[in-house]
């Protein structure tokens, strides 16, 4: 189809009829576009050219047995769909109802996978009916085995693959994305996903999860989110020898041939989406992470969630524990088992906090230990120290044994980001009751399985006096006869916040302080009944309207800091961020083209009448 055959058939200006097509196909870009007609006359979908059964066959426009009579006929898809006529309500408590009949978590994840495939507001719809019930199912810890059957769980294309065989073509491919106004990318090279190690191109599984979560918790809208796995070959033994493995069968590429494939991948993404499209680097394996961050940071619009959105979820954790423990961060000594992306992203934000707190660097670094899979960083073991860490270098005789060093060091919190499920011992637990009276206990390696304790482990080995998070959730603790439900320190309470905000101001860059900003937002929503419940973390319930907080924060930041684009800057951020959000609820289908009466008539039930009604009748 030819641009000009469009712009005949409406009538009107290109870019005039551009913004006309792309605001009633995707109904929630908030902003005029102001683009190259030309560079989209390819690949972008006319409502006015869409069939009937399109409206059934795109998840982002089909509605199902929603639609209303007077849409099916005015769509032509009369007789496409049963006669019955649903509200959303009512499609919603079929689904919950549906998904509660599956008792395994993987086919819990791919019934919502599926869903996300026909109706997309309706997933999202019900993602957002029970936040805490339905995050596991799409993000960690389900997430988890997703990627490690993807050949099994892989069915549509969801995101865009790119091979290191795609060198020299990768804007080209990302021109078969059918979406045009892309704004946020989130990649993977599946390196290291989770505490899982090399899952190659079945890790594509995360990127599709993180951008579901910039929808559900922060209500990007889906158009603008695009997953990317580069695929550039894993280690993985078993995966080259899977009959099922998706991906290329080589060995990883490394080197320049490596360097020179992210290159053109970050150039082709501004050639092809504008140049602040945001690019969210997501579970790239310890060199590559911290390497490709610094190199591009000041260059791109992107950041690493690892290293910086854990960072700032931990540091919001350790806001909160100093109103219970009355101590200043400067006050503590930190203790890390594990020294990579996430550990030194998490240690270099404490810094930066304490440094807020007027703690020189001198200072700050002295307060804080990591141990990496050859032991305490220590000036002194062979080997030396992993470049990205030299500052934690610790003038000490060189040790692996971490439990005693919990004594030597007197550590009033560990944070465990090391892959090594139950590596927080109860002796380990025990020694923290000694050092202080509230000690600090992140376990933060994800899925579940690598966490290095349970909550319960951290509750009974502190006599309950521990402050707890884990990067995967926990069920409720039970001790000494009550009952607490410890929050979830995963970094998915910063990362959909702070790409809102920068979303929403088309902000060029993203700085370490950005994740500050957001950490101390979270922190001051932490309330009273949180602490009373044992959690140091908002309910993840309260997720999307933290985000919206988040976003006005970073916003504000950078229109502080000359990082914003949009001028001028709106009034009322808040009403901004309110309208930029995608609306999972149906509209109706041109209600302006056509009047027809509704016809309907149908009483809508709430959705616990119709999971009752479902449970009666299949008794
Ligand atoms: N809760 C959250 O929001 C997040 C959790 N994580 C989790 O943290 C873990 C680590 O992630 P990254 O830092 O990105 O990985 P990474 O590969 O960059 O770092 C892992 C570190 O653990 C060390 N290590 C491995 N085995 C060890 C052992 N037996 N004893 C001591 N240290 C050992 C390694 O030497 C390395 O320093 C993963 O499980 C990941 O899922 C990561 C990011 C966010
Ligand atoms: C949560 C996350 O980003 C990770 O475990 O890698
Ligand atoms: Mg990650």
């Amino acid at each position: 189809m030819s641009i000009e055959s469009v712009l005949h058939h409406l009538n009107c200006s290109k870019t005039v009829a551009f913004n006309r097509l792309a605001k009633t196909v995707f109904t929630h870009i908030p902003e005029p576009i102001t683009i190259n007609i030309r560079k989209y006359s390819d690949e972008f979908l006319c409502p006015n050219l869409l069939r009937g059964m399109d409206y059934l066959r795109f998840p982002q426009l089909n509605k199902g047995l929603a639609f209303t009579m007077a849409e099916r006929q005015t769509l032509g898809i009369q007789g496409l769909l049963a006669s019955a006529v649903q509200s959303q309500e009512e499609q919603l408590a079929i689904c919950t109802y549906s998904l509660s009949r599956f008792k395994n978590n993987l086919n819990k994840h791919l019934y919502l996978s599926e869903l996300l495939d026909t109706n997309e507001r309706l997933f999202y719809e019900l993602l957002g009916s029970n936040i805490p019930k339905y995050l596991p199912l799409v993000y960690t810890p389900t997430v988890g085995l997703a990627c490690q059957r993807f050949g099994l769980v892989y069915k549509k294309p969801k995101g865009i693959f790119i091979s290191i065989h795609d060198k020299g073509r990768i804007y080209k491919i990302l021109r078969n994305w059918p979406i045009p106004h892309v704004r946020a990318i989130c990649v993977t090279d599946g390196e290291r996903i989770l505490g899982l190690g090399d899952l190659g191109a079945y890790g594509m599984g995360i990127p599709i999860g993180k951008l579901c979560l910039y929808t559900a918790l922060a209500g990007v809208p889906p158009s603008m989110c695009l997953p990317v796995t580069l695929d550039v070959g894993t280690n993985n033994q078993s995966l080259l020898e899977d009959p099922l493995y998706i991906g290329i069968r080589e060995k990883r590429v490394q080197g320049c041939e490596y360097d020179d494939f992210i290159e053109e991948f970050m150039e082709a993404c501004c050639e092809k989406y504008s140049h602040n499209v945001l690019i969210q680097f997501e579970d790239f394996a310890l060199p590559n992470a911290v390497r490709l961050l610094d190199k591009y940071k000041t260059r791109y619009c992107t950041f690493n969630d690892d290293i910086q959105g854990t960072a700032g979820v931990i540091v919001a954790g350790m806001l909160t524990a100093a109103r219970i423990t009355k101590k200043k961060l400067g006050e503590n000594i930190y203790l890390f088992l594990g020294a990579g992306s996430a550990g030194v992203g998490i240690a270099n934000l404490i810094c930066d906090a304490m440094a807020q707190e007027g703690v020189s660097e001198k200072e700050a670094v002295e307060k804080i230990y990591l141990f990496d899979i050859d032991g305490l960083l220590s000036t002194k073991r062979p080997g030396g120290i992993p470049k990205h860490a030299t500052k934690y270098g610790k003038d000490l005789e060189p040790t692996k044994d971490f439990g005693a060093f919990v004594k030597t060091c007197k550590a009033t919190a560990i944070i465990g980001v090391s892959t090594v499920g139950g590596a927080f011992t109860p002796a380990i637990l025990k020694q923290m009751a000694e050092n202080c009276e509230r000690p600090q206990i992140y376990a933060l390696s994800n899925p579940t399985i690598k966490a290095e304790c349970t909550a319960q482990e951290a509750y009974d080995n502190t006599e309950g006096r521990c402050i707890y998070a884990s990067g995967s959730p926990f069920p409720p603790v039970k001790y000494n006869g009550k009952e607490y439900h410890t929050g979830q320190g995963n970094n998915s309470y910063i990362f959909p916040g702070v790409s809102l905000g920068v979303l929403a101001c088309y902000a060029h860059h993203i700085p370490d302080t950005m994740f500050l900003t957001a950490a101390r937002c979270l922190a001051k929503n932490v309330t009273q009944k949180d602490l009373d419940m044992g959690r140091i973390y908002p309910s993840l319930s309260d997720i999307p309207i933290l985000s919206c907080k988040i976003a006005v924060d970073v916003m504000e930041e950078a229109y502080k800091n000359n990082l914003a684009s949009v001028y001028p800057k709106p009034k009322d951020l808040n009403k901004y961020i309110a309208d930029y959000i995608y609306k999972t609820k149906y509209d109706d289908v041109r209600p302006d083209f056509y009047d027809y009466p509704e016809s309907r008539g149908v009483q809508v039930k709430t959705v616990e009448e119709m999971v009752k009604q479902f449970k009666s009748k299949n008794k």
